[in-house]
């Protein structure tokens, strides 16, 4: 057992290492989900900290073997058991097997989408069956998974919907910066109906009780306005003073250390400074264009108020860039080490 040491936002308190079971998802078979999978399972690091099991397909897997020119082996299993570890063995549950047509690169396909789709399914099932003890996702297309029929804008929402959770939150992590989002995927003229009271109190709930129980014991929540300058006494909209107040309001009852409204525009420099630990964001561009611009190869994204651990790249399939072997593998590593480290304490007792 050790302790990890308490640096950044993206450090753990009291993270038991032994090596949990990871489901990993494939992604988007043809995007770059399998060529930075295979880049982030060959570092030793993260196979001391876990025991990563692939969820996709062998073709799709091989191909990007090759690309990459890398020394590891694909060995297909069936147990979620003790798995033996050998030193640079990729461990694959092969739940497809993709013609080349159906994973052309940078080419979204139904089938690819649904191959995607069945990968997330079996990796929420081995978690909430305890056989996992968390999930880390390579990115999917929406438009592909759309294509084969699964209505959903992203793991999130499907996630939501496997595990019968009502409310999540999306949030997104650097060491610098951590983001929680009050809508997710929305169009942006649906938003302000979208920001409710009980949606931003239920927001700030969700955010608090995940920081307090992963990743630091007393959060500090600042809240942010949806209108400028927090809809400047009324003249720029009133969802400040009619929603988001008393909804923080109700928090701080509740004893949680949530501040706010406060404005957009300039709350993220104080952020970053370390004044708080996360940042409730009323829209998904509001949170995502500040953590991605510091965070784009690191950043990490997690799902709050599921009854199971998932963590995912902070990028998308990166059409331009599938099967050139050029694409960054940090981010996919950085939400194994997360989803790991999560799992490591997921037996530590919830806050509240
Ligand atoms: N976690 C996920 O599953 C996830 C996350 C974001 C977007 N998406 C989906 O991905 C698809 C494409 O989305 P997009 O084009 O808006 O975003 P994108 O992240 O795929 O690409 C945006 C830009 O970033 C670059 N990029 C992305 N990943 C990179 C990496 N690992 N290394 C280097 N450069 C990288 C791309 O080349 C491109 O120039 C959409 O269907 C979107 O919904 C999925
Ligand atoms: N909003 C996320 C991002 O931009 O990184 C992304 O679309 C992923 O969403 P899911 O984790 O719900 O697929």
């Amino acid at each position: 057992m050790t302790q990890a040491k308490p640096s950044g936002k993206n450090s753990f308190r009291g993270a038991d290492m032994e090596r949990p079971l990871i489901a990993v998802t494939m992604g988007d078979p043809s995007g770059v989900g399998p060529e930075i999978i295979v880049q982030a399972l060959a570092d030793p690091e993260l196979n001391r900290l876990c025991r990563p099991l692939v969820l996709g397909d062998r073709g799709a897997l091989e191909r990007a073997l090759a690309i990459t020119k890398l020394p590891l082996t694909l060995e297909t299993v069936q147990e979620t058991g003790p798995l033996r570890r050998e030193p640079g063995v990729v461990y694959l549950r092969e739940l497809t097997r993709l013609a080349s047509e159906e994973m052309t690169f940078g080419s979204p396909s139904a089938a690819g989408g649904d191959a995607a789709y069945r990968y997330i399914c079996e990796a929420a099932q081995l978690c909430l069956s305890g056989a996992a003890k968390a999930m880390a996702t390579a990115p999917i297309n929406k438009e592909a998974l759309n294509r084969a029929g699964h209505h959903f804008p992203g793991h999130t929402e499907l996630l939501a919907q496997l595990t019968g959770t009502d409310q999540v939150v999306m949030m997104l992590a650097g060491e610098r910066l951590r983001v929680t989002l009050v809508t997710i995927h929305e169009a942006l003229a649906q938003v302000p109906a979208l920001v409710t009271r009980e949606r931003v109190l239920e927001t700030i709930r969700i955010t608090d009780r995940a920081l307090a129980r992963y990743f630091c014991p007393a959060p500090r929540l600042a809240v942010l306005a949806l209108n400028p300058h927090c809809g400047e006494g009324g003249l720029f909209g009133d969802e400040e003073r009619t929603v988001i107040a008393p909804a923080i309001a109700a928090a701080r009852a509740e004893g949680i250390d949530a501040v706010g409204p406060l404005s957009a525009d300039t709350l993220f420099h104080f952020a970053v400074s370390g004044g708080y630990d996360a940042v409730v964001c009323m829209y998904h561009d509001q949170g995502l264009i500040p953590l991605k611009l510091l965070h784009f190869d690191d950043g990490v994204n997690v799902t709050l108020g599921l009854p199971i651990i998932r963590t995912s790249v902070d990028h998308g399939t990166a059409y331009d860039l599938a099967g050139t072997g050029k694409a960054s593998a940090q981010s996919m590593k950085a939400a194994l080490v997360m989803a790991a480290q999560m799992a490591a304490m997921g037996a530590a007792p919830a806050r509240g």
